[in-house]
């Protein structure tokens, strides 16, 4: 059986969701996967990141990670998506690019694949679980399979308890939340292998 295909793909401006993004990359390595990591373009203009040095700092951190394309969805057996909560939504930079994939979505190339999300927000109850919902929203457009974590793990008693994927808040994505991810990358490459066996 050969190792099921997960495209990690992530948007972040503050480097939480690069962090989770790694983590995840990790976890589902381990668990037998191929894994690409790849990042949603920036579509901020330039007068709205000058003068911020962490926005700044973080995109120079990430310069060696790739722009994700249309071919790495298709590539994929299944999606692991990290994005910060804004105005409890998925950020636009996310939203852009999945914007682009209306032709491989109309070709059924998006369908049958599997899908997990987890994000971050300043706040305890900031808008994670509706940035979750929305990115689900359009994975059940896509056709694609939700491998959410639910309570299925004693992590999830111990992580913020968000059912629906694994939630930080900005800047301390810790310990516990690397379990977390760990956890939720592992189950979706299991159910990933089931799917494409
Ligand atoms: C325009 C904007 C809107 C935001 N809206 C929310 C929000 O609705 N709730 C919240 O708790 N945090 C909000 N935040 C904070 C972000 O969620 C936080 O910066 C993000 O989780 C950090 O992730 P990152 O380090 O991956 O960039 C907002 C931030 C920005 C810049």
């Amino acid at each position: 059986m050969s190792a099921p295909k997960i495209l990690v793909l992530f948007y972040t401006t503050y480097g939480t969701n690069h962090a989770i993004a790694e983590a995840a990359a990790d976890a589902a390595r381990e668990a037998g996967a191929e894994v690409k990591v790849v990042r949603a373009r920036e579509t901020a203009p330039q007068e709205a990141i000058d003068g911020q040095e962490p926005w700044k700092a973080q995109i120079e951190k990430m310069a060696h990670i790739p722009e994700a394309t249309a071919d790495d969805m298709v590539w994929a057996d299944g999606y692991f998506v990290s994005v910060p909560t804004r105005y409890g939504v998925p950020a636009s930079q996310m939203r852009a690019f999945i914007d682009t994939l209306g032709p491989i979505w109309q070709e059924g190339k998006l369908a049958n694949k599997t899908f997990t999300a987890t994000t971050s927000a300043q706040n305890v109850h900031g808008g994670q679980e509706t940035t979750i919902h929305s990115l689900y929203t359009t994975a059940m457009h896509w056709g694609t399979i939700i491998v959410a974590p639910g309570y299925a793990d004693p992590v999830k008693f111990e992580d913020g308890g968000n059912p629906y994927g694994y939630s930080a808040q900005a800047g301390s994505f810790d310990e516990k939340g690397k379990e977390s991810v760990a956890y939720q990358a592992k189950r979706l490459v299991e159910f990933t292998k089931k799917l494409t066996a």
